[in-house]
């Protein structure tokens, strides 16, 4: 699909000087940061480098970072995390539906849930969904509030590999079909190879690395052409030839 090229001049969210501390920590030291509409950025870094208090920065949960720098961020902006957080006591589309809103709600929610491969299981109840469908559900609650950011903070982590793989094609789908501005933060460098067109590496509290991924999707994980960008991450990460 085409670059919407009006939509990527036009930053979703400016971050300037964005400093985060935790009992005299600095784990967030005056970060700049512009993400352009419309654009699928991935985040990586190590554990414990700050990528969940960066993403709650701009999801706006933390109240903390309030006056440290300045933060612009749209207005609808939806979260989705390692686990599903879909409420046990609500069937599936009752869930998906509580960001929905306005009478033609539980069409978007139907919608939503074909979108995401989950038509037929709209009664279910969320403990017979798999950790992958439980997934899909999350991503479908996400999507009916029609975001302008999708913060995704590890949505894949606790997948299988082969279901991963599945839901990093979806996860592409869905945005170049709806092109919200996505953020995800991810532990893994292929997953942020394969899926995003910017990888941002945060170290020391600063966006150490900062890579456009200048390849045509669909990404294969096999393509040798990714190989440069995965070795440069890596180096950026710290991990050498001794750690494989
Ligand atoms: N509310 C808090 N109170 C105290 N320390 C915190 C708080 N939130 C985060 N931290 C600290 O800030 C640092 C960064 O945490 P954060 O969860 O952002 O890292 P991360 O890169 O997302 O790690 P991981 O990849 O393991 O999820 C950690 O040292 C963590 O202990």
């Amino acid at each position: 699909m085409a670059p919407h090229t009006e939509q990527l001049t036009r930053p979703a969210v400016r971050l300037r000087g964005l400093t985060r501390s935790f009992e005299g920590r600095t784990v967030l030291d005056g970060i700049d940061l512009d993400l352009p509409a419309g654009q699928l950025t991935a985040l990586l870094g190590h554990s414990g480098s700050g990528k969940s208090t960066l993403l709650r920065a701009i999801a706006g949960l933390d109240h903390g970072v309030a006056g440290s720098g300045q933060l612009t961020a749209p207005e609808r902006v939806s979260v989705v995390f390692q686990d599903s957080r879909l409420l046990p006591w609500r069937r599936v589309l009752d869930n998906v539906l509580l960001g929905a809103e306005g009478k033609d709600a539980g069409r978007k929610g139907r919608e939503a849930l074909e979108e995401v491969g989950l038509k037929g299981r709209e009664r279910a109840w969320p403990g017979q969904l798999s950790g992958g469908e439980a997934q899909r559900a999350a991503l479908a609650r996400s999507l009916v509030t029609e975001p302008e950011l999708l913060l995704a903070d590890e949505p894949f982590g606790a997948l299988d590999a082969l279901t991963r793989i599945r839901m990093h094609g979806l996860l592409r789908e869905l945005w170049e079909r709806h092109r919200p501005s996505v953020l995800l933060v991810t532990h893994d460098v292929d997953e942020a190879i394969v899926l995003a067109d910017r990888v941002l590496v945060l170290e020391k509290g600063r966006i150490g690395l900062d890579l456009t991924i200048d390849r045509a999707h669909p990404r294969s994980y096999r393509d040798p052409l990714l190989g440069e960008y995965r070795e440069r991450l890596l180096a950026a990460l710290g991990v050498t030839e001794d750690h494989r």
